[in-house]
């Protein structure tokens, strides 16, 4: 339940929209970024904010209930993100990214989930030390109802075998992890997941033509 204080996660997020804003995770305002902060409130970017190019005022304070504590408007998923903290008090960031390879594996797949298999990569999430395993990410279909796209997806995130991590059908992908670093590393593992699928797809239609 520790967190980092407001003077920490304000650099931390704005270098953290500048990477992921290079690798085409943040187009077009998209995205949103938070940590716990050592006071029990939250960091969490201002809405409509472009999160490649985040200044210390992108970034505000909130409540457990999202309330502002600073000036600005907070994300308009800002709800999805406390959920995230209420239902894992061990999280301590929690990361929302637009990818055109996140988004189009959750249109393409029409199942309430998809099952990585056999990578060694599986092992940049926590607590999974073989590649052996499987790893499922739950998808859930967009809405603009907040409280609804978390009643949709929390019964999956608990169970044994799920990552921290989620798709919301033609929308993202949202991660999470102990801190900012690990938050990082979940969703970047995530996304070279699907883009070694995608590239596994590709080459499996090439060598059947
Ligand atoms: C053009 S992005 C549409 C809204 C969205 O999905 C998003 O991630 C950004 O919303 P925010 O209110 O956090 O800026
Ligand atoms: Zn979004």
């Amino acid at each position: 339940m520790s967190g980092i204080p407001l003077a920490e996660a304000v650099p931390a997020l704005i270098e953290l929209g500048r990477r992921f804003d290079t690798r085409g995770w943040a187009p077009a305002t998209s995205g949103n970024y938070s940590a716990r902060l050592d006071d029990g409130s939250f960091a969490i970017t201002v809405s409509g904010t472009h999160k490649g190019r985040l200044k210390p005022n992108g970034i505000m304070r909130v409540d457990a209930a999202g309330q502002g504590l600073t000036p600005g408007r907070p994300s308009a998923e800002t709800a999805l993100h406390l959920a995230i903290y209420r239902l894992f008090p061990d999280a301590g960031a929690v990361l929302h990214g637009h990818s055109p390879q996140a988004v189009g594996l959750s249109r393409a797949a029409s199942a309430g989930e998809w099952v990585f298999r056999g990578h060694e990569m599986l092992k940049a999430f926590p607590g999974v030390a073989s590649h052996e395993g499987e790893m499922r990410l739950p998808i859930v279909e967009n809405s603009q109802d907040m409280a609804a796209i978390e009643a949709a997806v929390h019964p999956a995130l608990t169970e044994p075998g799920t990552a921290p991590a989620y798709l919301i059908r033609s929308h993202g992908l949202y991660a999470w992890g102990k801190d900012i670093d690990e938050a990082e590393r979940v969703l970047e593992a995530t996304e070279w997941l699907i883009a070694a699928e995608l590239a596994e797809q590709n080459f499996r239609g090439a060598l059947a033509r």
